[in-house]
């Protein structure tokens, strides 16, 4: 097997105030794209400290490319987008550029060629003369990218890359993400952008209280829940209990908002909502409806959304967060 690009055993960094991660035990391949979740406070910024070599752990170990974190060897490997990020506003971005270059040891002639291709593809490329000062929040985002993109690096830890941006920004920064993952780098994304981690993650973890809650394939995670969309002319309440007490199934009315864009006029139309275990369910339940005399007009799956499996898995948690 390929030494993983993260592997991380019970790595943990406890605070004098006693919050901060504990024992998060996690292995990323290379090329993955992997998402870390979690409430406000929850660790995953402490995680990635740790990972960059910004912050000791207290416990536990990590590599990356089987290099010890914190080494010049792992920190060769990477690139890094901080969650609260600042440049030197007395710069221009292409200075800021060019220093992270020289941080980075990056030869003079490769800057040169390298640093105009990187402004143009975080978006900023007409901008790269001014200064830092004259550029709004989004564009020190992007300049923030371009710092981590320098050292073509093989792998890239982003802390909400794409926090202080508009809509198109975020839109343009999750094409460059998919980009970077088709180029084969190894992406650690930790955001609060579910449907960005859905599109682009191949796997994820959701931290709360510094801890490990749930982690997994994010499509195997929201394919667990499968539920059902049966749209009926002819309902009536009492067939509706008689089919919950046939089949033993849950089956209720599904509310407007549950099905996006969908407008039913005629009121004894509705949609009715059922979560199944078997595919082979649909037929049955398809069968039953129409042969207590209501029209079937469409069937269909509802696919859950990260955005509420992750309202699910945290509500009703005790998280303690920023509170005191
Ligand atoms: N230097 C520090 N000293 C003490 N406590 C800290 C320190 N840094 C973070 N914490 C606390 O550790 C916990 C985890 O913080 P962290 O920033 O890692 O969370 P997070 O999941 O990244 O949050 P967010 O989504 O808001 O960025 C929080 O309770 C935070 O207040």
């Amino acid at each position: 097997m390929s030494t993983p690009a993260i592997e991380a055993v019970s790595l943990t960094k406890e605070y004098d105030n006693g919050r901060g991660c504990r024992n998060v035990t996690i292995t990323v391949g290379k090329g993955e794209a992997f998402g870390f979740l979690g409430p406000n406070g929850a660790g995953k910024s402490t995680f990635v400290k740790m990972l960059v070599g910004l912050i000791h752990p207290t416990a536990g170990s990590a590599t990356l490319f089987g290099h010890k974190i914190g080494t010049l060897e792992a920190k060769g490997q990477m690139g890094y987008l901080p969650e609260l990020y600042r440049y030197q506003e007395w710069l221009t971005g292409e200075e800021v550029v060019r220093l992270h270059a020289r941080l980075c040891r990056i030869e003079r002639s490769v800057a040169d060629k390298r640093i105009p291709e990187l402004l143009q593809e975080v978006g900023i490329g007409q901008r790269g003369k001014d200064r830092v000062k004259h550029y709004s929040k989004g564009m020190q985002q992007r300049l923030g990218l371009a710092c981590a993109l320098v050292n073509d690096p093989a792998i890239l830890f982003l802390d909400e890359p794409s926090s202080a941006m508009d809509p198109i920004g975020r839109k343009e920064v999750r094409s460059l993400l998919e980009k970077l993952k088709g180029r084969g780098i190894t992406i650690f994304l930790n955001s609060h952008l579910l449907g960005d981690v859905e599109s682009l993650c191949d796997r994820m973890a959701l931290l709360n209280n510094g801890e490990i809650l749930r982690h997994g394939k994010v499509n195997e995670i929201l394919n667990k829940r499968k539920s059902w969309l049966f749209k009926v002319g002819g309902y009536s309440p009492v067939l509706l209990s008689w089919l919950n007490e046939f089949t033993g199934l849950f089956l209720k009315l599904a509310q407007p908002n549950d099905i996006s864009g969908q407008h039913v006029q005629d009121e004894s139309i509705v949609w009715l909502e059922a979560e199944l275990e078997h595919e082979e369910q649909v037929g049955w339940i398809t069968r039953l409806l129409m042969e207590q005399g209501m029209i079937l007009y469409e069937v269909s799956r509802q696919k859950e959304h990260l955005e509420e499996w992750f309202m699910n898995e945290v509500s009703g948690l005790n998280h303690r967060g920023e509170a005191e």
